[in-house]
């Protein structure tokens, strides 16, 4: 497993601090969503924080896998597409929500299924930035994203070393 360069932890409070900010961004586009579908299991957290701030009730998963081991892309895997409901009109008045985009790959499969709905997210990379409408916060290319769910309370050592005792 080899690790990113840079490191960007984010907590619960943080997280849920720019999930509503997107959803105040997404307010001042002036959309009336009719649904959200969001992008299992990542796009899950940002979904429930964002179609409680704009009160939408209509929510659908599309799940799809592909990372197995920190950067490490593999196949991509969509275990569960999109009803038929929502892909009518090209997804019109539907916004995909999902926590970030890093090369973008995911989205790019997911606006296949609905090109014309938008495409949220939380964090983007800059290769990613071109398949996301509205995003709140850019990490460089060579940052991992911790997100609070994959992370727990550990040590941490002293910045200069070796003072524990
Ligand atoms: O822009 P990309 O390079 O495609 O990467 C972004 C995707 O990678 C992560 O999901 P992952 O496939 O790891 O699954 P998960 O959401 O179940 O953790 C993340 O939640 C995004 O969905
Ligand atoms: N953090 C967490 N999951 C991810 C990332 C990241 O930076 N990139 C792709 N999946
Ligand atoms: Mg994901």
């Amino acid at each position: 497993m080899s690790l990113p360069e840079k490191a960007f932890p984010v907590s619960w409070d943080q997280f849920h601090r720019d999930a509503r900010a997107l959803a105040w961004r997404l307010a001042g586009n002036g959309g009336e969503w009719k649904a959200i579908v969001c992008i299992t299991r990542g796009g899950l957290v940002p979904a429930a924080i964002v179609c409680r701030e704009l009160n939408i009730r209509l929510i659908e998963t599309v799940c799809v896998a592909s990372y197995h081991d920190y950067d490490a892309q593999g196949q991509m895997y969509v275990l569960k597409g999109i009803s038929e409901e929502l892909k009518a009109d090209g997804g019109e008045g539907v916004l995909i929500i999902d926590d970030l985009t890093d090369t973008g790959k995911t989205a790019a499969v997911v606006r296949a299924m609905l090109p014309k709905a938008h495409f949220a997210a939380v964090y983007a990379k800059p290769k990613g930035r071109p398949q996301v409408d509205t995003f709140v916060t850019e990490v460089s290319q060579d940052t991992w994203i911790y997100f609070p769910w994959d992370m727990g309370f550990t040590y941490q050592e002293p910045i200069a070393k070796g003072s524990r005792g």
